[in-house]
């Protein structure tokens, strides 16, 4: 059998470089030496137009720094921050299409607490759920809580049939949930990452304009037309849609948000809510209001996974000498990890997030981790790779007022 050789079968060039039918071994022998030593030289020249651009990012005092942490820690948030340190016109541009985000975070939301609602007995334990420890139990049909007083039962049934219409009223609503992650997704979903989660991979928020306005941006637009952007994407057929939909449906929300049942699971942990669901609940006023446009701080609360490696350049000017910073946000879920690997070549800094408010969680991905054993582990991975010795580590304990608040809610850290 002959070694295959480097030319493809049927184009052209490759017809005139054929070799002859006649070729000897010799001659074959020759070519094929020739053949590798050029494929040699080539991928030579571009190892050294790589090192090149390297070493010009060096020279030029570039900072690659990789900002690493399991999922949910909060690399994104900082990146955000940084985003509005040192190129807040960035944040402008990509405003309006966070709404679509933020949309979908409370339609996911209020999907989760009508799916935990479903799972709990209303009608015998929504007396019981406004987390009062005087009102009577159910306990199995043991004699004491075997005929609780009629006026609770009555109540109770009140407080079933209460939020039966709310989900009735509401599920045109939670029905958009699908249409909105694909609209940020562009209909790429991930597999075993947990809860049907959704991801975002790099410039989402360009396609997600570009997509409401149906074709494709070729040059960055003005300022005159990143306001008609932003115009166009609240006439976005879908946006639009929900944003209606938002705008009919808030005293619903407000209601279900407010029963009594909801704050009782709440109370009981046996609903527990991510922080970004409670922050757009408490301000569902503002956010169905008509004409929603996401304040910067509605823009950090908002969830959306990051899938793969998204790279952010800001320019810097630190003590009087301008350094551009290649910042590297990576996808946090275990699915995700093995992308970091080709970014810790060459990198100069890492700031590893740690979320110390996730004592009392677990991986959205691997229900039976504990986030903070993980988090340690995957510090500890970071701290012992040897491709990483000589770059600048930062631990980022992130999310104390998380850990506050619940500390002061009375919760205890358990080993
Ligand atoms: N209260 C509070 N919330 C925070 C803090 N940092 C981040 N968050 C919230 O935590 C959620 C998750 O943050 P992200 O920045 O998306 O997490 P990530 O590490 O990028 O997650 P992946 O992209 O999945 O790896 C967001 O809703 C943030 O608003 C913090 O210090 N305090
Ligand atoms: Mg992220």
């Amino acid at each position: 059998m002959r070694t295959p050789s480097l030319y493809s079968q049927d184009d052209p060039i490759t017809a005139a470089l054929k070799p002859s039918p006649t070729e000897t071994d010799l001659e074959r022998q020759e070519r094929l030496e020739a053949e590798a030593e050029a494929k040699r030289i080539s991928e030579q020249i571009d190892d050294d137009l790589k090192e090149e651009r390297e070493l010009l990012r060096r020279k030029k005092g570039d900072v690659k720094l990789l900002l690493l942490g399991q999922a949910e820690s909060g690399k994104s948030t900082l990146q955000k921050q940084f985003q509005l340190m040192y190129k807040p016109s960035s944040i402008e541009q990509e405003r309006a299409s966070w709404t679509t985000v933020i949309y979908f975070n409370v339609v996911h939301s209020l999907k989760h607490i009508l799916s935990i609602l479903d799972n709990y007995d209303d009608s015998l334990e929504g007396a019981d759920a406004t987390g009062d420890e005087t009102t009577p139990r159910k306990t199995n049909g043991t004699p004491e809580s075997a005929s609780p007083p009629s006026s609770i039962l009555d109540e109770a049934r009140n407080g079933a049939l209460h939020i039966a219409n709310l989900r009735r009223r509401l599920s045109p609503l939670v029905a958009t949930d699908e249409q909105l992650a694909n609209r940020l997704t562009g209909g790429i979903t991930v597999s075993g990452s947990g809860k049907g989660s959704v991801y975002v991979r790099s410039g989402w928020q360009a396609r997600t304009i570009e997509s409401a306005l149906g074709k494709m941006k070729k040059h960055r637009p003005s300022v005159e037309e990143e306001r008609a952007t932003r115009e166009n994407l609240a006439q976005d057929p879908l946006v639009k849609e929900i944003g209606r939909m938002l705008q009919l449906c808030e005293s619903d929300i407000q209601e279900l948000w407010n029963h009594p049942t909801v704050k009782g699971l709440m109370a009981k942990r046996k609903l527990k809510l991510d922080e970004w669901s409670e922050f757009f609940l408490r301000h569902i006023d503002r956010v169905a209001a008509p004409d929603y446009v996401p304040t910067t701080d509605d823009i950090l609360h908002a969830r959306i996974q990051t899938m793969g490696v998204a790279e952010h350049t800001f320019d810097v000017n630190l003590h009087g000498k301008d350094v551009t910073w290649h910042l590297y946000d990576v996808g946090g879920a275990r699915g995700q990890r093995h992308t970091w690997v080709p970014y810790f070549d060459d990198a100069n800094a890492i700031i590893f997030v740690a979320p110390v408010s996730a004592f009392d969680q677990y991986l959205e991905e691997d229900p039976r981790t504990n986030r903070i054993d993980d988090s340690l582990q995957l510090f500890t991975q970071i701290c012992s790779n040897a491709l990483l010795k000589n770059v600048h580590l930062v631990l980022f304990l992130n999310k104390t007022d998380l850990l506050r608040a619940k500390l002061d809610k009375g919760l205890r850290v358990k080993k």
